[in-house]
């Protein structure tokens, strides 16, 4: 079976760069986390505007449907349609009917599990399969790109006799994307990763280390490379861990994951080891971003498991693509690893991307009596090798 975020890589990773069309993407993803709503044009060149969910209010959505001309649908995933009882769905995003009755509070009790609202029925909505190429679909892979809960509202543009779509986009001040660009961001901003800061930082366990932080020229946010001593790629495979950011268990010590033990348990068996990389990945809560970690925990506390929080907010299990990864491992002259993991879904996808995983060095600490549960749940449902 193809784990979901291999399907989330295109077939062809060679294909060409559109720097302007990166920088939309960027300045759609700044509008949408404004509340301000973006144009999201489709393969057809049909136009609809999308409003984050967190965004919505009365005067929001009323403003919106002024602004477009039609009523809104709302746009959820697969895993949120199947979290709301709208059941098991084959298409990656369900779009709702907004009709009578629906309001700024019932859109919000649909997409965000956290406020605990009475179940309400759902049985007489209106609902249609979008695929991600649609309007639907990328303004929710928008959604998710601005870190934000993985839903919009989406209302199509019945553009004015005589209005073209430049002059609507102008008319409004709002930003056009298009649904492809949104859809290629990820892979594209990897690609064109730059390397943008290099120091010398001297570590605890590590004296001789460096930090290279790479960008993308988007102003996307940046990945970080920690050489530890001087690795070559000459000299065989490189020791290498990916590690993705968790400010909760690196920064602050939370005992709710196993991160800040493995980050400088990494740090201390590279150094031991003589050379290698700590790849630091911008990619908070496997992809999910910070805020919506923090929702989940709080889903979490109810009795959900990791994987369950992450599918009742409207996620996959495990957001996260590790091209970035390997694209900061080719710029520094690394094409074969031995790396620190206990996840198959990164070797499967670091080899996905061109590099050569040579082997698994196991990275396991002991519980600490408050992850059991994330730990056991990593092990049954994420197939770590424990
Ligand atoms: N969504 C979500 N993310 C979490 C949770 N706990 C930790 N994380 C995130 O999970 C990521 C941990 O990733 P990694 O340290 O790379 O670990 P891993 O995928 O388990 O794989 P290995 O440690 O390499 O075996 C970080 O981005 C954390 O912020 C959680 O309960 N929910
Ligand atoms: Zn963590």
């Amino acid at each position: 079976m193809t784990s979901p975020s291999l399907a989330k890589l295109p077939d062809d990773l060679s294909q060409p760069l559109d720097q302007t069309a990166l920088r939309s993407v960027d300045r759609a993803i700044g509008d949408l986390r404004r509340g301000d709503p973006v144009v999201v044009e489709d393969l057809q060149g049909d136009l609809a505007l999308a409003l984050s969910v967190e965004a919505v209010t009365p005067d929001a959505l009323a403003a919106l449907k002024l602004m477009a001309g039609s009523s809104p649908v709302l746009a959820v995933t697969r895993p949120r349609a199947a979290a709301i009882g709208l059941g098991e769905h084959q298409s990656p995003v369900v779009t709702l009917a907004l009709g009578g009755g629906f309001n700024a509070d019932t859109i919000h009790e649909l997409v965000d599990p956290t406020r605990r609202a009475p179940q309400r029925s759902v049985s007489t909505l209106t609902i249609e399969p979008a695929e991600l190429e649609t309007r639907e679909g990328a303004a929710v892979a928008l959604a998710k790109l601005a870190r934000l809960l993985p839903s919009a509202v989406v209302a199509p543009i019945r553009l004015p006799r005589g209005v073209t779509a430049d002059g609507f986009v102008a008319k409004h001040d709002l930003m056009l994307v298009r649904a492809r660009d949104i859809l290629d961001y990820q892979v594209h901003a990897a690609r064109t990763l730059t390397l943008v800061g290099d120091a010398s930082v001297p570590l605890a366990n590590a004296e001789n280390t460096r930090v290279l932080a790479f960008r993308p020229p988007d102003g996307g946010v940046e990945h970080l490379a920690i050489v530890i001593g001087e690795p070559s790629g000459q000299d065989g495979p490189v020791l290498v861990r990916m590690h993705s950011e968790c400010f909760t268990g690196d920064l602050l010590g939370s005992l709710r994951c196993d991160c800040g033990d493995q980050l400088r348990g990494a740090i201390a068996e590279i150094s031991r080891q003589g050379s290698g990389v700590v790849l630091y990945l911008a990619q908070e809560g496997r992809g999910i971003g910070l805020v919506n970690k923090l929702r989940a925990y709080q889903l979490q506390d109810d009795g959900f498991d990791t994987v369950e929080a992450n599918e009742m907010l409207g996620f996959d299990a495990d957001e996260r693509i590790y091209l970035p990864a390997a694209e900061m491992l080719r710029q520094l002259g690394f094409s074969r690893v031995r790396l620190l993991t206990n996840n198959p879904d990164k070797l499967r996808q670091l080899a996905r991307c061109g590099i050569e995983v040579v082997d698994r060095v196991a990275h396991i600490f002991p519980s600490n009596g408050h992850n059991e549960g994330y730990l056991r749940t990593k092990a049954e449902r994420s197939g770590h090798m424990f």
